[in-house]
């Protein structure tokens, strides 16, 4: 399955990583930095009304390259013009095309929030996210143990940051709940054979208590499915390929938000 791939191949990265900076230094750089409360995802995310978490990605597995022309910091900077809660970069570079430095650029640049959409298998890529400027981090169920996802949340609160935990079914949402998680973004897409269905986000909407804060993830592209997800009591959305194929992304969202033109 695709996310073994990419949970390998990132192993690997980090591994190759720790060799230029160890495991303790980069932990001891992390830990000496402040928490930055004026970007705190979770609190960007918890407003009345649905939030966008506006993704910038030049390539997926799915669907291969996305966007040849990939003016990363523009597209940043139109997101938050345009209102975006949060941005979600990619910094995965073998399947996405992602760059640690997109990240670290866009987070210096941007007033709101970043996400460091990664394949979280080490925690030392959670004290690099804090490194990078990011706000908050994704932690997938499916390639963490409940043991592992208590301690990597944990880390993660401890730097100031917020954890987005990935969820697919309903085993999944169980555990990211067990693990403490107070946000838990649930998937779309299936990633075995990469079809999209909102229903399944809205399904399992009804397992997670209220008090956490429900992200749905992939395949959105029409105000109508922004209506449904609000309709059933979605926080947030996690949207990128629509986006990132639009020639007007302000428009895009506008039209998607339901703006008066
Ligand atoms: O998008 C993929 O092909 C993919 C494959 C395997 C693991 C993750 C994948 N996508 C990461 C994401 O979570 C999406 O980039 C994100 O939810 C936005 O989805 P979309 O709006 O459909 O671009």
């Amino acid at each position: 399955m695709i996310l073994d791939k990419l949970a390998k191949s990132t192993r690997k990265r980090v591994e190759e990583k720790k060799k230029i900076k160890s495991y303790k230094e980069i932990e001891r750089e992390a830990l000496s930095l402040s928490i930055n409360q004026d970007k705190s995802f979770y609190e960007a995310i918890r407003k009345d009304g649905i939030s966008f978490i506006c993704e910038i990605k030049q390539a997926s597995p799915s669907k291969g390259i996305i966007a040849e022309n990939f003016p990363y910091m523009d597209i940043a900077i139109e997101y938050e013009a345009v209102g975006a809660s949060a941005i979600s970069v990619l910094t995965e570079p073998e399947y996405f095309k992602g760059k640690d430095e997109y990240l670290l650029q866009i987070s210096e640049k941007v007033k709101i929030p970043t996400l460091r959409k990664d394949f979280t298998v080490d925690p030392y890529q959670i004290y690099e996210a804090k490194l990078l400027g990011a706000s908050a981090i994704l932690l997938i169920c499916s390639l963490l143990t409940l043991e592992e996802l208590k301690s990597y949340n944990k880390i993660t609160k401890e730097l100031g940051l917020s954890a987005l935990i990935e969820a697919h079914d309903e085993e999944e949402v169980k555990k990211a709940i067990e693990c403490g998680g107070d946000i838990i973004g649930v998937n779309n897409r299936n990633l075995k054979d990469f079809t999209v269905d909102l229903t399944n986000s809205i399904r399992l909407r009804e397992l997670v208590p209220k008090d956490i804060l429900f992200v749905s993830e992939s395949g959105i592209q029409t105000p109508e499915d922004i209506q449904r997800l609000q309709a059933n009591n979605v926080d947030a959305v996690l949207i990128g390929e629509t986006f990132m194929r639009s020639e007007n992304k302000k428009e895009m969202i506008r039209k998607l938000r339901g703006d008066e033109i």
